[in-house]
């Protein structure tokens, strides 16, 4: 066996996956061979989940039965409201109260006894997650802003249901579709590392709620899904300093910031959601006249390619760097930002749980062992 040492797995292959491929060099993102843009324009988040767990596009009759299905299970157990209530007195933050409830729905899950090898169960565990975790999300941020929970409404589509549940009134057209797409453009993302913690953790034969309990935590952390919230931060920083946004990030590289949204482990190149996202934020900035979110972000990005020469190091806007300015203009509290990503990443955990799970082998790999080998024993009392 070869003992080459491949450091964070960097491009190491794995496993084969036909949920999505990803071409680093020219920007390039496709679901089951759709292209993130025609996706952006034309599926609704509920569609390109059919297609990621089903492997084809569904017809009229497939996509009603679907949403109709994932409508019926949004309910959340009291028992869930009663955890979230804890967790609200606890201060907890939102992605961690997502991590904990989503690991407690396992307990009201009506196939809990299905083998795991079963996979029309685990599909059906993973759509009631899937229906759940706006239901989570909006109660966890009505409770702590000491608001009554709204129930979930089956009449309105995932996204403007989540809007819906979150404001308590029904969302415009432009807010529900900026959301759906937003929620589309965040899916998949072949084996990134918190796909890769719930196929891990799937890998063992654990269920579902294991796994995407543990995609949820691997998708907190600032150097994956955490960077949404980091970078709306930078830009709240950056405009409350009073100071010149470029000076600012000049003296923040300066002192070793490693700005957030930015490079990624496989683009080489602006990602393609960064590109969508990026067009968005413009549009809703343009509408409401509100365009300093934007404009600061657009002003960073140039600076850091003509005067940083970040593109030429390879780095530059991933999908987290334009994300956080579509949801500030609809009006979402920055700390939801990344449980927005979990919510729509859990389709592709499930996906590739799915996938993975069709011809299953435990993943373990070796780690080099660098330690003494042979020591003496030593008594406590004489150490
Ligand atoms: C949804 C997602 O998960 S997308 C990624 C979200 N995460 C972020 O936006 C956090 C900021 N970005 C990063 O930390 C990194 O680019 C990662 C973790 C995403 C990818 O990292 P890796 O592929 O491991 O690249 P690595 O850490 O080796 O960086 C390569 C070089 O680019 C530099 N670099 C990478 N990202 C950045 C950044 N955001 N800002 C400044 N420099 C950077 C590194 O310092 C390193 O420079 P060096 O060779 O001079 O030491
Ligand atoms: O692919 C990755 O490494 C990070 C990720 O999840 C994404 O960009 O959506």
């Amino acid at each position: 066996m070869a003992d080459e040492l491949h450091k964070g797995l960097e491009g190491v292959l794995v496993a084969e996956s036909s949920l999505s491929y990803i071409d680093g060099d020219e920007g390039k993102l496709v679901y089951r061979g759709y292209t993130i843009e025609d996706l952006a324009e034309n599926a609704s988040y509920e569609e390109v989940l059919y297609l990621l767990w089903h492997g084809e596009l569904p017809t009229r009759a497939e996509l009603d039965a679907f949403e109709s299905e994932m409508a019926a299970e949004r309910d959340i157990d009291d028992a869930v409201v009663d955890l979230l209530r804890d967790l609200v007195d606890a201060d907890e933050d939102p992605m961690n109260a997502l991590r904990t409830a989503v690991s407690q729905l396992s307990a009201y899950e009506p196939e809990d006894d299905a083998d795991p090898e079963d996979l029309d169960a685990s599909l059906r565990k993973g759509r009631r997650i899937t229906a759940k975790i706006p239901t989570i999300l909006a109660a966890y941020d009505r409770l702590r802003r000491g608001e009554d929970v709204v129930e979930p409404r089956e009449d309105l589509g995932h996204a403007a249901n989540f809007l819906y549940m979150f404001t308590g009134e029904e969302p415009d057209d432009v807010a529900a579709e900026t959301f759906d797409m937003a929620l589309t453009l965040h899916a998949d993302h072949g084996l990134n590392a918190s796909t890769f913690t719930s196929m891990v953790i799937a890998s063992t034969l654990a269920d579902m709620y294991s796994s995407v309990t543990g995609g949820i935590g691997a998708l907190s952390g600032s150097l994956h899904g955490g960077a949404n919230q980091d970078v709306m931060e930078l830009l709240v920083e950056v405009e409350e300093s009073g100071k010149d946004p470029l000076q600012w990030v000049d003296d923040a590289i300066a002192d070793g910031l490693r700005v957030p949204g930015w490079g990624h482990r496989v683009y080489n190149v602006k990602d393609p959601r960064a590109v969508i996202l990026e067009r968005k934020s413009k549009d809703l900035g343009n509408a409401s006249g509100e365009k300093k979110w934007y404009d600061i972000a657009h002003d960073i990005e140039q600076y850091l390619i003509d005067e940083k020469n970040f593109d030429e190091k390879g780095l530059a806007p991933n999908v987290d760097f334009y994300s956080g300015t579509v949801y500030y203009q609809l009006g979402i509290p920055l700390d939801l930002y990344t449980p927005i990503f979990a919510m729509s990443r859990v389709g592709g955990w499930v996906g590739h749980v799915l996938e993975y799970q069709e011809d299953n082998r435990l993943i373990r790999p070796r780690g080099r062992y660098i330690g003494d080998e042979s020591n003496d024993w030593t008594p406590i009392d004489e150490r």
